[in-house]
């Protein structure tokens, strides 16, 4: 007789955002899943409104509250640095496994990730994304290959998202930028290029972030040689792309021990 595996209890921080609401619209219809808190800020205005009707996808029974279940299995995070650092210093005592999604953390932010994985096992990467973590890999790739050519490789990094976003540039791109570097060498980078810059040196990296509508993340690096250009490009369409990838990451997380992982851990790349 095949065992029924017992349902992954879930929290979703930062459930009333932009990705959380894709978690909570996508969690509620995977089979493997239940959503036992909606967590947002003590002051949210939509606090105590159903999770499931802010999705859109009608009444779930769990309201946007501000106080995290004991009982959770495991916490996604898409919220802010500083609600993501909160949360590090409950899930280390708690030892509550935990996604964490949310770009822009300062190097110290980083730091009490990297301490709180000491107590519970953390998936933290700047992109959920399957397709975004397959180019990471090309990317290493090109990187290697190039690093030697005589003339010189020109990298230049340019991420395009929404309006609202509110760090730049996207911590994707700055991944990006730190595999290059680990390869190629580069010590510097600049944001931007504005007036008399004089010529461009090899040791930096270029990044420029462009900022539209409502895009949901694209990111094109170039490498640039006399005579020809190569460019890693990758485009996500929607969200979901990377609501996916944090709902597989929970899911590996079941029984892990304490540690840090990458997405590159969870889809086996
Ligand atoms: N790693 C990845 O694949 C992706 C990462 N992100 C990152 O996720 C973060 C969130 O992105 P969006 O959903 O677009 O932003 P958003 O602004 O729509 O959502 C953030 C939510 O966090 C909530 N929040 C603020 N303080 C909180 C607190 N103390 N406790 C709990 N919740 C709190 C906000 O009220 C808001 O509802 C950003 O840092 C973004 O760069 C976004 C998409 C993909
Ligand atoms: O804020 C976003 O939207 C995104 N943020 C992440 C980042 O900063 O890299 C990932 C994705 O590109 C969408």
């Amino acid at each position: 007789m095949s065992q029924v595996e017992p349902l992954i209890r879930l929290t979703v921080h930062g459930a009333a955002g932009r990705m959380g609401q894709r978690i909570v619209a996508l969690a509620a219809k995977d089979p493997q899943l239940s959503i036992i808190s909606a967590i947002d800020s003590p002051s949210s205005p939509v606090a105590g409104r159903d999770a499931g009707e802010l999705a859109g996808i009608g009444k779930l029974g769990v309201p946007i509250t501000s106080a995290i279940s004991s009982s959770t299995d495991v916490i996604i995070d898409f919220s802010t640095p500083e609600a993501t650092v909160k949360l590090m210093a409950i899930c280390a005592e708690r030892r509550i496994p935990v996604v964490v999604a949310t770009t822009g953390l300062n190097e110290e932010q980083k730091q009490e990730i990297a301490a709180a994985s000491q107590f519970a096992p953390i998936v933290f990467a700047p992109s959920m994304s399957l397709a975004v973590n397959v180019a990471m890999k090309l990317v290493r790739e090109a990187a290697k290959a190039l690093k030697d050519i005589p003339d010189g490789v020109d990298v230049e990094i340019i991420e395009r998202h929404h309006r609202f976003k509110e760090d730049a540039p996207s911590g994707t791109a700055l991944k990006f930028g730190q595999i290059v570097a680990a390869e190629m060498g580069q010590t510097g980078h600049t944001h931007g290029r504005e007036g008399q810059t004089g010529k461009r040196p090899q040791t930096e990296i270029g990044y420029h972030a462009v900022r539209t509508g409502d895009n949901v993340g694209e990111h094109q690096i170039l490498f640039g040689l006399m005579g020809e250009t190569l460019e890693v490009y990758v485009r996500g369409h929607t969200r979901d792309s990377y609501a996916y990838g944090a709902l597989a990451a929970a899911k590996f997380l079941a029984g892990r021990p304490a540690g840090l992982y990458t997405m590159a851990d969870v889809l086996g790349l």
